[in-house]
């Protein structure tokens, strides 16, 4: 089969979270799987060249309409890690992707619609013609409603949308210019609440909900965030047009790529290992407190913390687990970055606070390098999230026998299970703790008991680590999942 995923993130070249590392390793595995997979995203100034090999024009002059005119865009072509990917750079005074950002612009809903036209006309005008089009989020919410409003008309009748979405909570709301710059213009048409008119505000337009109206397929990344997405106030106003549309939707779980998450093969830890050597794991433990400069106290576990810092994420919790591990004999490392001032400001100043504890190390920022060694070096991982729709960190945390405290939400509850409590796993199958409630004393008590079992029980917080480590989160059943549905959808 050939697939296009278009998307607005790659790992490890263009990567904010978890979408890039769900690009590249879903792109990975249908590959692997003998299927043709092709990347089209954009050119950003600040994505990491040093993840591409051999960049070179592919299209030099892609003239792409926009506002009744046309925009002079050149491809590019390159592989990451393997894959082929295609970027686009437009040349226009917009200058769309020369921001030093990937998000985050006033105009972003203009840029990502552009981006959306411009993946497009390069199909088009190429002549590719993939069996599917896989795109993500609501950068690409407006794939689907073009290709069946405009391009179907001019040779791409044959092509199906799968639609993936990895969080309801940014759904690029806009006006009717982006309508007027994509040239599907017909305002009158596409306000209408079963096109994209937003459910809530009845003066925008909804990219995201014109990629669950348009496509052939949707999902989202867990099953359990599936199901709150349809029916709880997780879907963020999508719940409803979800209920016209749940012949088309499910939750498939994310995977990991073990190729670049493994403890076994990774290349930016110091000390590989297996279950079978889990003893290593505790010299990566020891450098990863040379390196954030922790005092050596064999005795003590560290937990760690890798992510966004953002009101999803549970930031209040995130910031009270850190005082409360202290307080309970244990060290914290902390390495995220926040978009937003107010919550920046906060732990900038937690940081300076904190600065000269010798338990503790908050790191302010995106470091992907430093993220391996975490995973590697740490004893327990949290994530106390608000609401997640699957949660990477703590499936690449249990790869790495780290083990997960996390909130019972989305993703999470399709992947941990508590070691003392879970209803529905056996003893020897269960791998972390959880807790529900958005309280102090609820991540209190989880994080209370996987403390109490390091130090009372160091052999059973090593066999639960192990029963982690067993887990097979990989691309191997998601890969599967997603092909039938690109099968189903292709044969309609
Ligand atoms: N400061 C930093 N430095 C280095 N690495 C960092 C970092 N902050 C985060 N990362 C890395 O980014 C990824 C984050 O994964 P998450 O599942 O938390 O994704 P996120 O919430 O961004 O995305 C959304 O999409 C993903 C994918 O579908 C869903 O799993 C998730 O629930 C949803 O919110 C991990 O690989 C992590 O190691």
């Amino acid at each position: 089969m050939y697939v296009v995923q278009i998307a607005s993130e790659c790992a490890p070249v263009i990567k904010a979270g978890g979408l890039g590392d769900v690009v590249y390793g879903l792109s990975r595995e249908l590959e692997i799987r003998g299927n043709c997979v092709e990347l089209i995203l954009p050119k950003y100034d600040c994505m990491r060249y040093d993840h591409i090999w051999g960049l070179h024009d592919a299209y030099r002059d892609l003239w792409v309409p926009w506002y009744g005119g046309r925009i002079h865009c050149s491809v590019y072509c390159g592989w990451v890690h393997g894959r082929v990917c295609f970027f686009i750079e437009p040349h226009s005074q917009d200058n769309f992707f020369n921001r030093g950002c990937y998000y985050g612009c006033d105009d972003d809903n203009m840029r990502f619609a552009f981006f959306s036209k411009a993946a497009l006309e390069f199909l088009l005008q190429s002549n590719k013609r993939p069996d599917v089009i896989h795109c993500h989020d609501w950068q690409t919410g407006l794939i689907p409603v073009m290709l069946y409003e405009i391009y179907k008309y001019h040779g791409m009748g044959n092509q199906r949308v799968c639609y993936t979405i990895h969080n309801f909570k940014h759904q690029g709301i806009a006006g009717t210019e982006v309508l007027q710059a994509t040239e599907l213009n017909r305002a009158e048409y596409y306000f209408q609440y079963d096109k994209l008119k937003d459910n809530f505000n009845p003066f925008a337009i909804n990219l995201m909900k014109g990629g669950i109206v348009y496509s052939n397929a949707v999902t989202t990344v867990s099953p359990n965030h599936a199901w709150e997405a349809h029916y709880t106030e997780v879907g963020s106003g999508l719940g409803h047009t979800l209920d016209l549309h749940q012949d088309k939707f499910s939750g498939i779980l994310n995977g990991i790529d073990y190729d670049f998450w493994n403890p076994e093969v990774d290349r930016y830890i110091p000390f590989n290992y297996t279950p079978d050597d889990f003893e290593q794991k505790v010299y990566n433990k020891k450098a990863l407190r040379e390196r954030l400069l922790l005092r050596d106290e064999p005795q003590k576990p560290v937990i760690a913390y890798i992510g966004r810092l953002d009101n999803q994420k549970g930031v209040h919790l995130v910031h009270h687990a850190i005082y409360y591990a202290l307080q309970r004999e244990a060290q914290f490392v902390l390495l995220g970055s926040a978009t937003e001032p107010g919550i920046n400001a906060h732990f900038r100043h937690e940081k300076n606070f904190l600065n000269d504890n010798p338990d503790c190390h908050l790191e302010l920022g995106f470091n992907e390098e430093l993220s391996h060694l975490i995973y590697a070096g740490a004893d327990m991982i949290l994530v106390p999230s608000n609401y997640e729709p699957c949660g990477l960190t703590q499936t690449i945390g249990m790869k790495y026998g780290t083990v997960p405290i996390v909130r019972g939400v989305g993703g999470l509850v399709n992947t941990v299970f508590d070691r003392d409590y879970d209803p529905n796993k056996p003893p020897e199958e269960r791998n972390g703790y959880v807790f529900y409630q958005t309280d102090y004393s609820a991540l209190e008590s989880a994080m209370d008991r996987a403390i109490g079992l390091w130090y009372n029980y160091p052999q059973e917080f090593r066999q639960l680590a192990l029963q982690g480590m067993a887990y097979d989160y990989s691309w191997n059943h998601p890969g599967t999942e997603y092909l039938e549905i690109y099968d189903r959808i292709r044969h309609k």
